[in-house]
């Protein structure tokens, strides 16, 4: 199909004068795949989104598009269509003319883009709309025009820079819905960029963690979250995030263990050389409250916050511990509360570079 596109990118460099922003950037997006691109504020996904759609001109390496080169490729020639966080909808054209915009620029007839554009409305469910303005609509249905804009031209691939950023939380689960939907529906590449982790983990095939202008890691959603390859990403994806205890390996009669701060300590499960100072990574919901006798950690309790369906109960400690408990918890500050974490939820991470153990 020609709206299915591999995308390559191999080493690529971008420099904003002396600012690295992106550096030795190598990426596989394969055809029909859905990819979303994280990391915080300045770590440059933007910058790789808008290099891939021509906005951005690339300092070294290679970027292919369905096997062409792309590099000095002005943007309307690359055949990629960008989703914008700002919708970027003409405000004095109606949805329909908005649709076609694209078409009749390319000197499409006047019928045969009503056509397309009532096709796509159809889609996007935005057939009662055709005949309004931008201000006549809700930031939802603004967003749904945009993404009709990208549809109508059939690109190769789909570029969104955090589409769903203007919307209400509601709006914004519902959004993602609608999107990986058409995603599948369309069978196009996509390359979706956002710093919410959890848009990420539920939209996408495959993500790409980034920092600082590298790839800090990539992968399926779930084996970023089961295996993170370092600290930063294993703060970075699951909410809330993975607490970080410093720690140091020791040895008792039964076998390996982690002494950390309080004189708790916890069972490892596995051989690593006493006297080693690591940083443990407990994630709030593998952490099981349970009686203070039998617990390897007891900490007194912080803050507690229930939103009904779920507990957050963080510690009274430096640093703090998060635990997520399903439904309501007698636990109130003051309280000591006993915690148990099963051997194999344990992460561990080198204190010098960060990286998994
Ligand atoms: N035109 C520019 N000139 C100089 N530096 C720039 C320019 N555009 C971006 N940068 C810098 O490049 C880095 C990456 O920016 P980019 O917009 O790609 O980040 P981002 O990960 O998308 O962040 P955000 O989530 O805040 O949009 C930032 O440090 C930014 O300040």
């Amino acid at each position: 199909m020609s709206n299915e596109a591999q995308i390559e990118l191999v080493g690529v460099d971008k420099h904003y004068g002396q600012f690295h922003a992106l550096k030795d950037i190598s990426l596989t997006i394969e055809k029909g795949a859905f990819v979303a691109l994280v990391g915080p504020s300045g770590c440059g996904k933007s910058t790789l989104l808008r290099s891939l759609a021509g906005l951005e001109s690339i300092t070294g390496g290679t970027m292919k598009i369905a096997g062409e080169v792309m590099n000095g490729v002005p943007p309307r020639k690359r055949d990629v269509a960008m989703v914008f966080q700002s919708y970027a909808l003409y405000p004095h054209m109606r949805v329909a003319e908005n649709l076609t915009y694209s078409l009749r620029l390319k000197g499409t007839p006047k019928d045969q883009a009503l056509k397309a554009a009532e096709d796509v409305a159809r889609t996007t469910g935005l057939s009662q709309l055709l005949g309004r303005f931008p201000r006549q609509l809700s930031g939802g249905q603004r967003q749904r025009v945009a993404m009709g804009r990208a549809i109508i031209r059939h690109p190769k691939a789909f570029l969104f820079d955090e589409p769903l950023s203007n919307l209400d939380a509601a709006l914004r689960v519902h959004m993602r819905k609608e999107i990986r939907a058409l995603h599948d529906r369309l069978g196009a590449t996509s390359v979706y960029v956002t710093h919410d982790q959890v848009e990420a983990m539920t939209m996408a095939d495959h993500v790409v963690v980034m920092r600082d202008g590298v790839i800090e890691q990539q992968g399926r959603p779930l084996d970023l979250y089961d295996k993170p390859a370092s600290r930063f990403v294993a703060g970075f994806i699951g909410s809330p995030a993975m607490n970080f205890v410093p720690a140091t390996v020791s040895e008792d009669g039964q076998g390996i263990v982690l002494d950390l701060p309080g004189a708790s300590r916890l069972s490892l499960g596995r051989s690593l050389e006493p006297g080693r100072n690591v940083s443990a990574g407990l994630r709030p919901e593998h952490l099981t409250v349970t009686q203070t006798q039998e617990a390897a950690l007891r900490l007194p309790v912080g803050v507690v916050e229930s939103t009904g369906s779920v507990t957050y109960i963080s510690s009274d400690t430096d640093p703090e511990i998060t635990v997520v408990v399903h439904g309501r918890s007698p636990l109130s500050a003051g309280d000591t509360m006993g915690l148990s974490i099963a051997p194999e939820n344990i992460h561990l991470f080198d204190v010098e570079s960060d990286r998994a153990i």
